[in-house]
C-alpha cells in the first residue's frame, strides 16, 4: 500500500479544562464547543500518582448535565480500575489510564473500560519507553488511543518537551490508523513539531484559555495537523 492510500485518523482538538475557570465549568465547556473544540479534556488527578488534586466523578456527572460533548478523561491516578464504573456512570466518553501504574492488569482494565461503554486509551510519562504500550495497541483488547505526555503530568502551563516527538513518530509509522494524542505545552509555537511527528489529537490548556481569541488558537492547531496529514511528512 502506498502512502497515498493510508487513511489517517481525524484531527481532534481537545482543550484542557484544567485551565478553565472551574467555578464556571458548564459555561466554559459551552464556550470551548462554540470555539470549535472537538473534545473536552478532563484531567483527573488523585494527589498521589501526581502531586496535585483536581476533579473526579462528581464533577464529570455535574458537567454531563450541561453538555453532550465528548469528555476525554485523563486519569492521573494510582488505582485507575476503581474509577471505571463511576466514571462510565457519570457520562465519561473516554478513559485514559497511565501504563506506569497498570503493569500486569492492562488487558483486564481495557476490557472493563470498553464493556462500560467508554473508549480506552493509555498514557505514558516522559520517562516511559514507547515500547511499553505496543502490546496494548496490538493485544486482543486493545486501546483506541495512545497519549504521549509532552510534560511531566500534574500541572498545566509547563514547557513542551520536543524530545518526546520520536515516540509519536514511531507510533504513527507503526500504527497509521491509531489516534495519537499529545498533552502538555501545545500552542501555536509548538504544534508544528507535534503535527509533523504524526500526532492527531491535540490537548491544549493554557494556550487556548490564555488567548485573546481561543477560537483562532484552536483553528491554528487544527490547520497544522491537517497540513501535516496532507503531506504525510511523518511517513517519510
Ligand atoms: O495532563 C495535563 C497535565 O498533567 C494536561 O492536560 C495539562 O492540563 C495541559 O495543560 P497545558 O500544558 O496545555 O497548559
Ligand atoms: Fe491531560
Amino acid at each position: 500500500m502506498g502512502d497515498q492510500d493510508v487513511q489517517l485518523p481525524k484531527p481532534k482538538i481537545a482543550p484542557s479544562m484544567l485551565s478553565s475557570d472551574f467555578a464556571n465549568l458548564a459555561s466554559e465547556a459551552k464556550f470551548m464547543e462554540d470555539c470549535g473544540a472537538d473534545w473536552l479534556h478532563m484531567d483527573i488527578m488523585d494527589g498521589h500518582f501526581v502531586p496535585n488534586l483536581t476533579i473526579g466523578e462528581p464533577v464529570i456527572k455535574a458537567l454531563r448535565k450541561h453538555t453532550n460533548a465528548f469528555l476525554d478523561c485523563h486519569l492521573m491516578v494510582t488505582n485507575p480500575a476503581d474509577y471505571v464504573k463511576p466514571l462510565a456512570k457519570a457520562g465519561a466518553s473516554s478513559f485514559t489510564f497511565h501504563v506506569e501504574v497498570t503493569k500486569d492488569s492492562c488487558q483486564e482494565l481495557i476490557k472493563s473500560i470498553k464493556s462500560s461503554g467508554m473508549r480506552a486509551a493509555v498514557a505514558l510519562k516522559p520517562g516511559t519507553p514507547v515500547e511499553d504500550v505496543f502490546p496494548l495497541v496490538e493485544g486482543e483488547d486493545n486501546v483506541d488511543m495512545v497519549l504521549v505526555m509532552t510534560v511531566e503530568p500534574g500541572f498545566g502551563g509547563q514547557s513542551f518537551m520536543a524530545d518526546m516527538m520520536p515516540k509519536v513518530k514511531e507510533l504513527r509509522r507503526k500504527y497509521p490508523h491509531l489516534d495519537i494524542q499529545v498533552d502538555g505545552g501545545l500552542a501555536p509555537s509548538t504544534i508544528d513539531q507535534a503535527a509533523a511527528a504524526g500526532a492527531n489529537v491535540i490537548v491544549a490548556g493554557s494556550s487556548v484559555f490564555g488567548a485573546k481569541e481561543p477560537a483562532s488558537v484552536i483553528r491554528i492547531l487544527r490547520q497544522s495537523v491537517e497540513a501535516a496529514q496532507s503531506s504525510k511528512i511523518f511517513l517519510r
